[in-house]
C-alpha cells in the first residue's frame, strides 16, 4: 500500500488529490462501490500513470479513483472536491466514514447542471472532513469523452479564489473574441468582403467550441438540457473546422492561386458537414474521437496552404502563417492533453487559448494588412488605367490632327487641281475667268492700265494628224511652259482658253508693253520646234490682243471679245502674227 493518504494540515488550503489518488479500471462498468472500497483495502489500486489522472480516449467503460482522505489538524471542515474536467458524463463519488457511513453524490454531465453543489462550469461535490477523521474516497468515472479525472481538495474561499483569477481569464479571452468578432462584422457589412465574414465564423466557431470544452456553455446556454450539451461538442468541432477552412480559402485567395489546395479545403468542408450531420446520429465517442485527431492535418494542411501561399509571392499570407503557427501550437498543446500525450500544466491546459487569442489578433491585422494590399493593388491598376487611357488619348488626338492635317493639304491639293489644266498644269478656264474678273475689277479702281492676249496654235488639226495625239499633247505641254517662263516677271496669268488655245492676263502693263510681250511670245513659240519621237515639229501662233484704255472699265466677256476679234484679225492676215484690237 504505497500509495499516502491525503494529510490537510493546519493552513492549508487547498490540496490537488493526483500524488494520492489510485486508479484501476471497470472495463463493464459493472462493477460497485462496496466491491471497489473492499479492493482498495486489499491494494488492488494503482498509482496515477505519471503522477496524473490523464488517460486520453479509452475504451473501458469506467474509471475507478480512491483516496485516503486525513483532516489532520484543519479546522475547516466542509470542503469541496472538484473534478476539473468538465467533460466527464457521470461522476459518482462515495465517503466512507469510519462509522461505515457511506455517502454517495452524483454529477456529471448527463445529469442536469442543478445537480452540482455549486453552479460551476466543472463538476463539484461539497465533502465533509471532520477534525483527525479518515474518510475513505472512491469516485466513480465515465465518458465517452477522453478520460481525465483531476481530483482537488478546496476550502470555499480558496475556490472563489482561484475561480475568480480564472474567470477573469476566461473573460478576457472571450471578450477578445466578442470584440474581434463584432468589429469583423461591422467590417464585412461596410466592406462586403466576404473573408470577414468567415473569419467571423471561424471567430464564432472556435470561441463555441471552447465554450464548450470548458464547461461554460453546458452552464450558461443549456444547464438542464444534458444532451444537448454533448451534441454541441461535436457539431461545434465541425462547424469551426469548417469555418477555419472557408477562411483559409478565401483569405489565401486559393481558388485563384492555388486550386489543389482550394480543393484538399473544400474536402475537408465536406468530410465536416457530413461529420456534423452524422454526429446527430452516432455514438459521442464515435463522433468526437475522430473529430478531436482530424484538428491536426487539417491544421498542418491550412498552415502548407499558408506556406504555399508565400512561395508564390502573396505577401498577406505571412501574417497569416504566423497566426496559424499560435494556433497550432495551442490546439496541439490542447489535442495533446485531450489523447493523454502530455500533462495538464498550465500551458498545455490554456496553451490553446493563449495560442487561438494571438491568432484571432493577428488573423485581424492579417485582415487589415489584406485589405490595405488590395487597396494599393487597385489603386495601382486604376492608375495604370488612367495612364494608359491618357496615352490612348494623346495618341489618338496625334492621329487626328496628322489626319486632319492630310486632308487639309488632300483639300489644298484638290482645290489647285481644280484649278489647273490636266494636261498642260496651266490654270484652267473657269479659274482664269474668276482671276481675270478680279483683275479687271482692281485695274479699274487702281487705274491701272492691263493686257489680254488671246494665242491659237495655227494649223494644229494638221499636227495632229501627222505626228499622232500624243504629238499633239506634247506640244501643249511644252508650249504652255515656255509661255509660263516668258511672262514669269510680268506677274502675267496664264490659263489654257480651250483646245489649242490660250490666253495670258499682264497686270498693270502698258499697250506698248503688251505688244512687245505678245510679239516675244509669238517668236519664243515659232523660234524653237518641239522635239517628239525623235521629231521637231515646229508650230506657229497667232495672237490678238486687248490693251485695256486707263480709267474703262470692261466686264471680261467684252475684254474677250476684243481679243478674240483681234485674233480673228491675225488669223485671217496669214497667221503666225500679232494682232491688237485697239489699233483697228
Ligand atoms: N493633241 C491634241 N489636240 C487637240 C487638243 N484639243 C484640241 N485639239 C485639236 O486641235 C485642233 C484644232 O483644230 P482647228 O480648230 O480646226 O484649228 P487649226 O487646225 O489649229 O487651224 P487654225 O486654228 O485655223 O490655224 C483639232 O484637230 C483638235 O482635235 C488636245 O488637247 N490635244
Amino acid at each position: 500500500d504505497d500509495i499516502p493518504r491525503a494529510e490537510l494540515e493546519a493552513g492549508l488550503t487547498h490540496l490537488p488529490l493526483s500524488p494520492y489518488v489510485g486508479y484501476r479500471t471497470d472495463p463493464d462498468g459493472r462493477a460497485d462501490a462496496t466491491t471497489l472500497f473492499q479492493l482498495a483495502a486489499q491494494g488492488g489500486f494503482q498509482r496515477l500513470p505519471k503522477g496524473d489522472a490523464t488517460f486520453g480516449f479509452r475504451d473501458e467503460q469506467a474509471f475507478w479513483f480512491h483516496s485516503r482522505l486525513f483532516n489532520e489538524s484543519n479546522t475547516e471542515q466542509r470542503w469541496l472536491l472538484v473534478l476539473q474536467y468538465p467533460l466527464l458524463d457521470n461522476i459518482d463519488v462515495y465517503l466512507r466514514y469510519p462509522d461505515g457511513r457511506v455517502d454517495h453524490l452524483a454529477s456529471g454531465d448527463m445529469l442536469p447542471f442543478t445537480s452540482r453543489a455549486i453552479r460551476f462550469r466543472q463538476p463539484n461535490f461539497w465533502v465533509d472532513l471532520p477534525q483527525r477523521t479518515e474518510v475513505e474516497l472512491l469516485v466513480r468515472a465515465s465518458s465517452k469523452s477522453s478520460m481525465q479525472a483531476p481530483l482537488a481538495l478546496y476550502t470555499f474561499s480558496a475556490f472563489a479564489e482561484m475561480e475568480r483569477d480564472a474567470q477573469l481569464g476566461i473573460g478576457l479571452y472571450d471578450g477578445i473574441l466578442f470584440a474581434l468578432f463584432f468589429y469583423n462584422l461591422v467590417l464585412w457589412i461596410s466592406l462586403r468582403d466576404s473573408s470577414h465574414f468567415w473569419y467571423m465564423c471561424h471567430i464564432s466557431g472556435f470561441g463555441l467550441v471552447l465554450f464548450c470544452l470548458n464547461g461554460l456553455a453546458f452552464e450558461y446556454l443549456w444547464p438542464n438540457q444534458p444532451k444537448l450539451a454533448n451534441l454541441a461538442i461535436p457539431l461545434s468541432m465541425c462547424f469551426s473546422q469548417m469555418a477555419m477552412h472557408q477562411f483559409a480559402r478565401v483569405f489565401l485567395e486559393l481558388k485563384e492561386r492555388w486550386p489543389l489546395g482550394d480543393w484538399i479545403s473544400r474536402g475537408f468542408i465536406y468530410c465536416y458537414a457530413i461529420a456534423a450531420v452524422a454526429s446527430l446520429w452516432v455514438d459521442y465517442r464515435v463522433a468526437v474521437q475522430p473529430l478531436t485527431y482530424s484538428v491536426f492535418p487539417g491544421v498542418l494542411i491550412v498552415l502548407y496552404q499558408a506556406f504555399h501561399a508565400i512561395r508564390n509571392g502573396y505577401r498577406p499570407a505571412r501574417l497569416f502563417l504566423v497566426a496559424w503557427a499560435m494556433l497550432l501550437l495551442g490546439t496541439a498543446m490542447y489535442a495533446s492533453v485531450s489523447a493523454g500525450l502530455v500533462s495538464k500544466v498550465f500551458v498545455t491546459e490554456y496553451g490553446i487559448q493563449v495560442g487561438s487569442a494571438m491568432e484571432m489578433i493577428l488573423l485581424s491585422f492579417a485582415l487589415a494588412y489584406r485589405y490595405a494590399n488590395l487597396r494599393t493593388e487597385n489603386e495601382r491598376v486604376v492608375r495604370e488605367a488612367n495612364e494608359q487611357l491618357e496615352r490612348n488619348v494623346s495618341r489618338r488626338t496625334a492621329e487626328l490632327s496628322s489626319a486632319l492635317e492630310q486632308l487639309a493639304d488632300a483639300n489644298a491639293r484638290l482645290r489647285e487641281s481644280n484649278r489647273r489644266d490636266v494636261l498642260t498644269g496651266v490654270f484652267n478656264r473657269r479659274h482664269f475667268r474668276e482671276v481675270f474678273e478680279h483683275l479687271l475689277h482692281q485695274a479699274a479702281e487702281t487705274r491701272q492700265p492691263m493686257g489680254v492676249l488671246l494665242i491659237d496654235l495655227d494649223h494644229f488639226k494638221k499636227v495632229n494628224d501627222t505626228f499622232g495625239h500624243l504629238a499633239g499633247d506634247e506640244c501643249l505641254r511644252v508650249l504652255s511652259q515656255r509661255l509660263q517662263t516668258e511672262v514669269a516677271a510680268d506677274n502675267a496669268v496664264v490659263a489654257r482658253f480651250g483646245g489649242e488655245e490660250f490666253v495670258v492676263v499682264l497686270p498693270s502693263a502698258t499697250a506698248a508693253r503688251v505688244q512687245e510681250i505678245a510679239e516675244r511670245l509669238r517668236r519664243r513659240i515659232g523660234s524653237e520646234p518641239v522635239r517628239y519621237g525623235g521629231k521637231e515639229i515646229v508650230i506657229t501662233a497667232s495672237i490678238g490682243t486687248f490693251s485695256i484704255p486707263l480709267g474703262f472699265s470692261f466686264n471680261p466677256d467684252d475684254a474677250l471679245h476684243q481679243a478674240d476679234d483681234a485674233l480673228y484679225v491675225a488669223k485671217n492676215n496669214g497667221r503666225n502674227r500679232v494682232h491688237a484690237a485697239n489699233k483697228s
